[in-house]
Formats: C-alpha cells, structure tokens, sequence
C-alpha cells in the first residue's frame, strides 16, 4: 500500500494520514475487544499497555512477538503492508498503547523518545481530536487564549490512521489541549484538510469539532525485547 499520497503538507514531510482506514464494523469489533479491566487511570486520560508497559530500563517483556489476534487482524496486518515497519529493528509492530480521552482531556506536548524505533502508526476511534504538533523549539509559545501556538494541526477522525515518522518523529513535540471543543477547522488551519474523510461535517457544524469520549491505539515497534517465556523455562537446545 503506498502512502505517498497521504503525505501531510505542512510539518516534517513524514507524517501520512489515510481515513477510513477501518471499517465502521471492524471500529465496533475493536471498541468491544479492548480489555475492560486492565485500563490505568491517570488524571487526564486511562491508557493500557498490550502486551505490557515497558520496564524502567525501556525493556518489553513479552512471550510471543505478536500481538494478540483482536489487533493482529485486522489492524496491525494492514498497518505492515504500508511497508511503515519494514525497516524497524523486528520488522513488525510488537507494542499497541490504548488512550483513552474524555472530553476535555489531553496529552501535554512530548515527544515519543528513543525506546522505539522512530515510526508509530495512531489509528483512530470514537470522536475526532486535533493532534497539535510543535517544533522543538516553538513549544512554549502560548496564544493570548491561553492555547499552545501550533505550528501544525492535525485533525483525526475516527476509523483514521496515522503514520509519524522521520523527521517529524525526531524534531517535534506532539500533544493534544484538554478542550471540549476545537474550533478554527478548516482549510487553511488543519494540515491534513485535503485529505480528510468528511470535510463536510466540520464545516457543516460551523468549522469545529465538539469532543466526545476517543480511543487511539498507537504501535510501535520497542526495540529492546527480553523473552520472558525463555527466562522462565530456559533456552531451548537446539
Ligand atoms: O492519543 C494519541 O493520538 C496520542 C498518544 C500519544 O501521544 C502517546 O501515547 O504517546
Ligand atoms: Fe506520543
């Protein structure tokens, strides 16, 4: 599946959008597969970890490299024909981070740091959200709002996907505002605007999005692996 036509005009030519990357069906299937009682609450969000979080020293214990069948197929099958993850240290994705936001809720601005191979792939679900990316250098200049000046934003429709990689891994600061609404959508304001699914419905409801509950799952591939399956039970001899 080539990605060159999903290419976001705008930041670090190396973030691709593609909606309707799942079907509404599959977006159902996914919402009522995700672990009711492993989610982690923090203050602005609850997040899990499949198949787990990372150690203090970045390190993914795990017993199988892939993850399990709800999300193999068929989500992280057609994330590997992008050819996003050909080049990752495993070759395949090996994490999926589940947030969940409320409305009102966010992520302050950060980037995702040196225990991944620099690519993730964000897909999707439940409302819209606008992912604010930042250069480096430009995160802490605020608008007279109060808002974070952005150089860049991304508006993410439910059952999209989402590539970042490259430079726009490496050099900038993603986030998302604890607003109940993001206003000011439209052409020369969201960066994917060209490539959006349903353009209409943003302008229709007068150039904004109200927020309701959103889950996004992003993988990734965690370059340090231990088998824990090994560990326990001892190499085998071959
Ligand atoms: O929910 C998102 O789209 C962003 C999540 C995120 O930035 C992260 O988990 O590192
Ligand atoms: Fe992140």
């Amino acid at each position: 599946m080539a990605m060159d036509d999903q290419r976001i005009p705008g930041p670090p030519p190396s973030m691709f959008y593609m909606p309707n990357f799942v079907s509404e069906d599959e977006e159902t299937k996914l919402l009522e597969s995700i672990p009711a009682n492993k989610w982690i609450t923090l203050s602005k969000r609850r997040l899990q970890a499949i198949p787990a979080r990372l150690t203090a020293t970045n390190t993914l214990l795990a017993t199988d490299s892939s993850l399990p069948p709800w999300l193999e197929d068929p989500i992280v099958q057609r994330i590997h024909a992008t050819d996003a993850f050909d080049a990752s240290p495993h070759g395949r994705i090996n994490h999926c981070l589940i947030n969940e936001y409320l409305a009102g809720q966010g992520i302050m601005p950060h980037e995702d740091g040196g225990a991944y191979h620099p690519v993730v792939a964000t897909v999707s679900l439940g409302g819209s959200i606008v992912l604010d990316v930042t250069t480096k250098e430009e995160n802490n200049t605020f608008l007279a709002s109060g808002r974070q000046a952005s150089k860049w934003r991304v508006l993410q429709e439910p059952r999209s996907l989402l590539i970042t990689c490259g430079a726009a891994y490496s050099d900038t600061l993603h986030g998302i505002a604890e607003v109940t609404e993001d206003v000011d959508l439209g052409e020369g304001t969201v960066a994917n605007w060209s490539l959006l699914g349903d353009q209409e419905t943003v302008i229709a409801v007068g150039e904004k999005n109200v927020r309701t509950t959103r889950i996004s799952l992003t993988f990734r591939d965690v370059k340090k692996v231990s088998n824990l399956g090994a560990k326990l039970f001892g190499k085998a001899k071959t």
